[in-house]
């Protein structure tokens, strides 16, 4: 059994303060990092995060500080629950304090804008002695927080990093299974965003059940299809990390990508979407970097490029549910072979 002395994490949005909650009801002591020291003293005062979590009361054994060196220094294992787009700005500030061996796990969805570079690579790069590795599955944080039953997947490449995770996450009401994917773990987080926005737009529209279950069942093959094109395991994408997170986000109002679409679908615009939701929803970027990176890598991914339009051309949904229904290439075959696997 792994002996953890000290545990951290960074980033106090709901996701961040339901896992350091998770390490905390296990009976662990952990330090949550958030930049606002105010914030801070109000969590450790009232036992709730507020901005984010409201009506959920956490642990006392949560401590909450904006000091970052603090937290992050001498920490065997740190959580980074930063939205992709800050990861990379907070490891840099984070770097200093940080020796070689720690082990760091993003549980972040998404793509660093310009690099494509998912969480895990930002990781090694910036600190290229830290074990890494990434949490991910279909994970709802008021669900957690809720102590809902749920699963998530750990991976990395490193073994004491996998049992680590195990060890201090996994409860009666958390399980948390292993996987040596990093990359495919990571992605299928990431990529569900895209097709959650895609459903709450098609259910704000009225469209039906059938409609919904070939939606979720065509973007697992269009997902799965540009994964595998990227270098991860295509048995990730029929898992928790992958059809699983595809199966809550593309379902629940809970999911702020598929609020997002839903609001799209109402006749909002993006701006005022992303305005009213006042919460990270990583798939508005994600599109536009996997709909880049699937035309330079030759991936068809009709429902992307759909998607694409609507969001940032306007064009009309029902024009692109024309084209994707009468699409030549779609008709045959379920499975598009691009290079022999999904
Ligand atoms: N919520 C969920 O159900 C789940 C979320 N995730 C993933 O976790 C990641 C984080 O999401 P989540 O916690 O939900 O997001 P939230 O929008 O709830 O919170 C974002 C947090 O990040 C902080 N933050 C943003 N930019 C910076 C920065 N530059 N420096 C320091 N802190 C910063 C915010 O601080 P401030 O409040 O000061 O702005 C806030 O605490 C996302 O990638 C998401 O996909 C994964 C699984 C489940
Ligand atoms: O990833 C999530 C659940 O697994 C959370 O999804 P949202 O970011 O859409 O809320």
């Amino acid at each position: 059994m792994t002996v953890l002395k000290k545990v951290a994490v960074l980033g106090g949005g709901s996701f961040g303060t339901v896992i350091a909650n998770l390490i905390a009801e296990n009976g662990y002591d952990v330090q949550l990092w958030m930049r606002d020291q105010q914030r801070a003293d109000q969590l450790n005062y009232e036992h709730e995060n507020k901005r984010y979590l409201p009506g959920y009361s956490l642990s006392e054994k949560v401590v909450a500080t904006s000091d970052l060196q603090s937290v992050v220094q001498d920490a065997e294992l740190v959580f980074v629950s930063i939205p992709s787009q800050s990861f990379r700005d907070v490891i840099k500030q984070a770097k200093p304090f940080i020796n070689e061996g720690q082990m760091f796990v993003s549980t972040t969805k998404g793509i660093e804008a310009k690099t494509f570079s998912l969480m895990s690579e930002i990781l090694s790069e910036e600190l290229p002695g830290a074990q890494v590795g990434v949490l991910s599955g279909p994970n709802l944080a008021k669900e957690v927080v809720a102590k809902q039953l749920t699963a998530t997947v750990v991976a990395s490449e490193s073994q004491l990093l996998r049992s680590s995770v195990q060890t201090i996450l996994h409860s009666s009401y958390f399980r948390v299974y292993a996987s040596s994917d990093t990359y495919g773990v990571e992605l299928g987080g990431t990529l569900k965003n895209i097709y959650a926005i895609a459903a709450g737009l098609s259910a704000a529209l009225g469209m039906g059940e059938n409609t919904r279950a070939m939606l979720m069942t065509r973007s697992l093959a269009e997902m799965s299809r540009f994964a595998v094109c990227m270098g991860a395991n295509p048995m990730t994408f029929i898992g928790l990390a992958g059809v699983g997170d595809l199966i809550v986000t593309c379902m629940s109002p809970l999911s702020r990508n598929y609020r997002v679409g839903h609001a799209l679908g109402e006749g909002k615009t993006l701006e005022e979407a992303v305005e009213a939701l006042g919460q990270v929803a990583e798939g508005v970027n994600t599109i536009k970097q996997v709909k880049e990176k699937a035309s330079e890598m030759q991936v068809y991914m009709p429902l992307v490029t759909g998607l694409y339009e609507v969001v940032f051309n306007h064009a009309p949904v029902a024009e692109v549910v024309k084209m994707l229904m009468m699409n030549e290439q779609s008709t045959d075959v379920e499975f598009v072979l691009p290079r022999g696997d999904i």
